[in-house]
């Protein structure tokens, strides 16, 4: 279990996260939603151990989390895959440093491979590869060290919209397979409804929670399935009125939304700036 206790955060006076608490069971796949600027990315490094809380604390099974750990991996939007390794040896480059049976970690290797669909690629370079498969062997490179939670910032978000629905049923599929807790940021409502079981969605200035919503929909989801689309529209009408009051803050005057302007991948209709 996670815990999320009390955390504020401020960078040079701001105060960017405000009383954040929230606990998270085992196996869940919990996305974090909310205007642009709102905390996420601080929210999942503060998790992930990669940034420091101002106060507050988060721990993991009663652990405090003080710095990263193989328990707690993240994926972030760019692979950042070592060029001069193929997909194999990227994969087993963290591998080695906690396991070294060779045999064991070939084993764990073609695992993860025919998991993430990269099997008859494992010797490609990342420049001989697309923008989805370096993300595939991204994921694959957290997987193969099983830790228990995974951490995605926005690991989709530069992918085009068809590899995206692709990566989107290998995602679900390996949670369904491993049940591991994942915490996943995003900007597409659709995306977040599609894959998680519980959607928190934040506000801003500060970044703050503003509702924490239960998906009770079976796997696989079908994106098609007019459940999702109910509660996507649900979320939605939440998030809108948060976006609505930066875009104010921001544009003054200038900004008046017309109804239904927003995208469901709302950082795309509002250039990403919002
Ligand atoms: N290292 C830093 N120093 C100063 N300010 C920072 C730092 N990191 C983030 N911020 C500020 O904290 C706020 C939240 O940033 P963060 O990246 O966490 O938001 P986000 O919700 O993930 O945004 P987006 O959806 O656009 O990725 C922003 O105002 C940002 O400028």
């Amino acid at each position: 279990m996670i815990k999320i206790k009390n955390i504020h955060k401020t960078f040079d006076d701001m105060e960017i996260l405000k009383n954040i608490n929230f606990d998270v069971e085992e196996g869940t796949f919990l996305s974090l939603i909310g205007p642009s600027g709102c905390g996420k990315s601080t929210l999942i490094n503060i998790i992930a151990g990669l940034e420091k809380a101002t106060s507050g604390q988060v721990t993991v099974d009663d652990a405090e989390v003080k710095g990263t750990h193989t328990d707690r991996i993240m994926v972030f939007q760019n692979a950042a895959l070592f060029p001069w390794l193929n997909v194999y040896d990227n994969i087993t480059f963290g591998l080695k440093n906690i396991c070294k049976n060779p045999d064991e970690i070939r084993e764990k290797t073609e695992d993860i491979l025919r998991k993430v669909h990269l099997s008859k690629f494992k010797n490609y370079y990342p420049y001989q590869l697309s923008g989805g498969m370096k993300q595939r062997v991204s994921i694959a490179r957290s997987l193969v060290m099983n830790p228990r939670i995974l951490l995605m910032d926005e690991p989709f978000s530069a992918l085009d919209e068809q590899t995206r629905m692709l990566l989107h049923d290998e995602l679900q599929q390996i949670w369904m397979e491993t049940k591991k807790t994942i915490i996943f940021v995003t900007h597409n409502i659709r995306e977040a409804v599609k894959l998680s079981n519980r959607v928190i969605i934040m506000g801003t200035r500060p970044g703050r929670i503003v509702d924490d919503i239960k998906i009770e929909l079976s796997y696989p989801r079908q994106v098609a399935d007019p459940n999702l689309t109910y509660m996507e529209e649900k979320i939605y009408k939440i998030l809108k009125v948060e976006i609505e009051k930066v875009a104010r803050e921001e544009l003054g005057d200038e900004y008046s939304i017309k109804e239904n302007s927003l995208s469901r991948d709302y950082n795309n209709t509002m250039g990403g700036g919002i």
